[in-house]
């Protein structure tokens, strides 16, 4: 079973701007969607569209958190939230003007009681399971609870897959992932230094492999992605012509598409192929991609 862990899912508010953003005034939107949210909710969102089963863990409060829940369910998806006693989940607000400027929210407290029963549910996890860590670690959480989430299923065959920015994915290197999946971004932040070009980003990528990760799927937005594989193979692919619409939740799709393509299959070149579509197919919708438009883009890859 492949397992999503949220610790700050979100309602994504989404906006949409006919004029440029303005700050100390107001802007009237053309529109507004509301999309279930939180980037490994996002992951099990795509696996479902893929007929791939997957378990929502995760945090959720108030009434935000109940229509988040309700909303998940009602779109098949299974869900074992954590529900706390405080507080609500959160709404992040995506504003769309020309360029996507984004304002995510704190979320609600995580009390120690609350976490020690997401750590419960995790003692599930056994041999082939796959867990998925996605998304920022909440400020009322200790910075190194994926790390903490990781030392206690060593030994047990679970394989993880971590999608967070800078030292948060620096540190459950240690743990050797089966995949991590840094933007470009973030790969020259972890390493320090700036990337320009192929060369450097798969070098980068070649250091963080020595210190741990299985596989290292570097993605790019708009020029595609880079991964380097668990032998050493580098594949490279570009993304199927579009019109960007939400990149919101893109990468979150790259990363479901990758590991359904990889189950499936057991190619690494597939499976960055149906990420691809998955990631563009978002990029090129509302909110996450359905499943005709996944299909139409893997088949022009
Ligand atoms: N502008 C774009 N045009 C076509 N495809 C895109 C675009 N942006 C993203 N994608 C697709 O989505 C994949 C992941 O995008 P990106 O590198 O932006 O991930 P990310 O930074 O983790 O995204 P996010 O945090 O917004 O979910 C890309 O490799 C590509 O396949
Ligand atoms: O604040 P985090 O947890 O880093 O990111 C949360 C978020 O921006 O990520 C998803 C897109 O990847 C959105 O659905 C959600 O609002």
């Amino acid at each position: 079973m492949i397992y999503t862990v949220t610790l700050n899912p979100a309602i994504d508010y989404v906006v949409r701007l006919e004029t440029p953003l303005q700050t100390g005034t107001i802007n009237r939107s053309a529109g507004e969607d509301c999309v279930l949210g939180g980037k490994g909710i996002n992951v099990s969102g795509i696996l479902a569209q893929l007929g791939r089963p997957s378990i929502a863990l995760g945090f959720v409060a108030g009434e935000t958190g109940a229509w988040l829940e309700r909303g998940l369910v009602a779109q098949g998806l299974q869900t074992d939230f954590v529900h706390l006693a405080a507080g609500m989940t959160r709404i992040n607000v995506k504003i769309k003007a020309g360029q996507e400027t984004e304002l995510n929210g704190a979320g609600p407290e995580i009390p120690q009681e609350a976490m020690e029963k997401l750590h419960q549910k995790l003692e599930a996890l056994q041999q082939e399971d796959i867990l998925v860590l996605a998304g920022s670690i909440p400020s009322c959480l200790p910075a190194d609870t994926y790390e903490k989430i990781l030392a206690r299923l060593q030994g047990r065959g679970v394989r993880s897959v971590v999608d967070a920015s800078g030292t948060l994915l620096a540190n459950v290197l240690l743990y050797q992932p089966f995949l991590i999946k840094p933007n470009h971004h973030e790969l020259a932040e972890i390493v320090g230094r700036p990337l320009q070009g192929d060369t450097q980003i798969l070098q980068a990528a070649r250091e963080l492999q020595s210190r741990g990760a299985c596989n290292v799927l570097v993605s790019m937005a708009g020029d595609g992605a880079l991964l380097l594989d668990e032998t050493g193979a580098v594949h490279r692919i570009g993304v199927p012509s579009g019109t960007v619409v939400n990149s919101v939740g893109a990468g979150d799709s790259m990363l479901a598409g990758f590991l359904a393509g990889y189950l499936e299959t057991g190619s690494y070149e597939t499976a960055l192929r149906l990420g691809t579509a998955c990631g563009s197919a978002t990029a090129f919708s509302l909110g996450l991609a359905a499943r005709s438009d996944i299909d139409r883009l893997f088949h022009q890859l």
